[in-house]
């Protein structure tokens, strides 16, 4: 499932207006294919905006933004992209398997496709560990439990690319743990590319790659032992708060 150019996202120059601000600032950033790529950075800093216009539901976009070899937001790119957004999406009044056979009927329609609709329904719903709850209405489920429900649907479609937006918010260690050890899974076994957000600085060890962001703009695109080593810290939070400081140098002596 590599993508042919060796490069599974392209932005030059991506930039988003939302309101009357700047949200994103001529970002220029590769994220590689079958990788987990970590978007880190302090809440309100423009993640969700960024994988927004990965995705193609982000207005006022201009620059370059390539996924998959397309433009973002090409009708083509549909199947082949899952994205969980921060608030859970599931219908609260169906149960866990309900949602699932909802949506792989819209991905998969038709009689002939049951069987397939089925195993792959199980499939994601024993992924994100919820057997046992799939019988559950979505609406009794917990937060992080209706996370992995939205996850779960991400999944149904084996998409190339997964973007997922701050997916361990509200979970405990060892779910958060699972979480991980499945997206790695993802990654090395089906070669899927992973985009996804944290502003929890522990999760930024488990990618392979990191984007640091701060304001609109990238502090740094490096591996977790790259930056670690550059800035002589033993924590990419370390890293990442000495970069701050560099950049906050870099202006003022710029005034
Ligand atoms: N609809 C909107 N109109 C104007 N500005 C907006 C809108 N939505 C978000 N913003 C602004 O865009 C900036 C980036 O928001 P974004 O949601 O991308 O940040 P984030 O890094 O994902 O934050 P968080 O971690 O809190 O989710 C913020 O300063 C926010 O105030």
């Amino acid at each position: 499932m590599m993508n042919s150019s060796g490069v599974a996202i392209k932005a030059r120059g991506l930039t988003v207006v939302r309101g009357n601000r700047t949200v994103l600032k001529g970002l220029d950033f590769t994220v590689e294919p079958g990788r987990i790529t970590g978007l880190l950075g302090p809440s309100g800093c423009g993640k969700s905006t960024l994988m927004r216009a990965v995705v193609g539901t982000q207005a006022k976009v201009t620059g370059t933004l390539d996924v998959l070899g397309s433009p973002a937001g090409h009708p083509t790119l549909r199947p082949r992209i899952g994205y969980v957004t921060q608030a859970p999406s599931v219908y609260t009044d169906l149960t866990v398997r309900q949602n699932l056979d909802y949506f792989a009927a819209i991905l998969q329609p038709g009689r002939r496709h049951r069987v397939a609709r089925r195993e792959a329904v199980t499939r994601a719903i024993t992924e994100v560990d919820l057997t046992t709850h799939s019988g559950a209405l979505a609406g009794t489920l917990s937060g992080g439990q209706r996370t992995r429900v939205s996850l779960a649907v991400a999944l149904l479609g084996t998409p190339e690319l997964l973007v997922l937006d701050e997916p361990t918010v509200g979970l405990d260690p060892v779910l958060r743990r699972d979480l991980w050890n499945l997206f790695h899974s993802l990654a090395a076994d089906r070669g899927t590319t992973i985009l996804v957000s944290s502003h929890v600085m522990d999760e930024a060890e488990r990618c392979h790659r990191l984007l640091l962001m701060r304001e609109g703009e990238i502090l740094a695109d490096d591996t977790p032992e790259a930056l670690r080593a550059a800035s002589r810290t033993d924590t990419v939070e370390e890293a990442f708060l000495h970069l701050v400081d560099a950049a906050a140098t870099r202006q003022e002596n710029a005034r």
